[in-house]
C-alpha cells in the first residue's frame, strides 16, 4: 500500500515537472517533505542542461536534496535583493477546492512560504490522499511555527479563537523536548473545525470565527496577528498571476495543484486567473 502512495506522488510529479518546468529556467524554488523528491527526480529525467539554474531550498532538508541531486543550491539569504524566482515547487498536507493549502506537516513552512512568495508561479504536488473539499476534512491541524518563549501565550489564544487542544509538537523521542524548526522556533499544531471557502461565505455561511467556525482567510489572518507568531501553515490569499496583475510578485496559492490518484491517474486542480 505504501508504495502505491509514493507511485502516485512520482506520478503527480512528473506531470507537474513537464507542465511547469520552465525552458532556461534561472531559479527554481524546492520546497520540502517526501513528495519533493519525485519533483526533482523529474528535474533529472528532463534531460534539460541544468548547470545554468540555482536552485532554491526551503530548509535543511531540501538544500541536501537538490545538492545529492547534482544540482546548485542557493540559499534565500544569499539571493540579491529583487530575484524573481521561475518557479516554485513543493508538497501539501491538505488542497481544498479553490486550492488554499495546509503546510507543515513536516515542520517546514515559513521558508516555504518567502520562497512561495518570491516565485512567478507556485506548484503543488501531492498524492489524492491530499484532495479534500474544504481543509481539517481529513488532515487534523494547521501548523504554526512560533518563537518559543510565546509558545504558552500562542497556545492560549489559540483556544479562545476555538482550536480544540493545540498543542506544542515534540521530538519523537520525549526526552528530546519540542522539536525545533530549521528556525530553531517550535511547532504548535491547532485542530479547528473545517474550514470554510469563499464560496461558503458568498453562499452565506458564517466564517468569521464565531463557535470556532473559521473561513481559510481570515484564520489565517487572525492566526498571523498573534504575537509570537512567525508564520502560519496556511497558504491562501492569491496566486501568483493574481497578485503580479496588481503590480506585486508572488502568492502564497499554487496556480496548480497535481494529485496522483491510486488508480495511477494524476489529477490537477488549476486557479482561475
Ligand atoms: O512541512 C512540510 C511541508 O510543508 C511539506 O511540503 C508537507 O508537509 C507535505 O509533505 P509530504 O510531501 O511529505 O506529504
Amino acid at each position: 500500500m505504501a508504495s502505491a502512495v509514493e507511485a502516485a506522488k512520482r506520478a503527480a510529479a512528473q506531470v507537474a515537472v513537464k507542465n511547469h518546468y520552465p525552458a532556461n529556467a534561472k531559479y527554481v524554488g524546492i520546497g520540502s517533505g517526501t513528495t519533493i523528491v519525485y519533483v526533482v527526480e523529474a528535474i533529472k529525467a528532463l534531460g534539460v542542461d541544468t548547470s545554468l539554474t540555482k536552485y532554491v531550498p526551503t530548509g535543511y532538508q531540501s538544500k541536501q536534496l537538490i545538492i545529492s541531486a547534482g544540482l546548485t543550491a542557493v540559499t534565500f539569504d544569499t539571493l540579491p535583493e529583487g530575484t524573481v524566482l521561475d518557479v516554485a515547487f513543493d508538497g501539501a498536507d491538505e488542497v481544498d477546492d479553490e486550492l488554499n493549502c495546509i503546510k507543515g506537516g513536516g515542520a517546514c513552512l515559513f521558508q516555504e512560504k518567502i520562497v512561495a512568495l518570491q516565485a512567478k508561479e507556485f506548484i503543488c504536488v501531492a498524492d489524492s490522499r491530499k484532495l479534500q473539499p474544504r481543509l481539517l476534512k481529513s488532515w487534523k491541524y494547521i501548523p504554526i511555527e512560533v518563537a518559543p518563549i510565546a509558545a504558552n501565550r500562542v497556545l492560549t489564544k489559540l483556544r479562545e479563537m476555538g482550536s480544540i487542544n493545540p498543542t506544542i509538537r515534540m521530538n519523537t523521542t520525549p526526552k528530546e523536548g519540542p522539536l525545533k524548526t530549521d528556525q530553531d522556533f517550535f511547532i504548535i499544531d491547532a485542530p479547528f473545525q473545517a474550514l470554510l471557502t469563499k464560496a461558503d461565505v458568498a453562499a452565506g455561511q458564517d466564517g468569521s470565527g464565531k463557535n470556532g467556525v473559521w473561513e481559510v482567510n481570515a484564520l489565517s489572518r487572525a492566526i498571523k496577528e498573534i504575537v509570537g507568531v512567525l508564520e502560519v501553515g496556511i497558504f491562501s490569499g492569491l496566486t501568483g498571476p493574481q497578485t503580479q496583475a496588481l503590480g506585486g510578485l508572488g502568492g502564497e496559492k499554487p496556480v496548480a495543484a497535481y494529485f496522483g490518484m491510486p488508480d495511477g491517474s494524476v489529477s490537477s486542480r488549476h486557479a482561475t486567473a
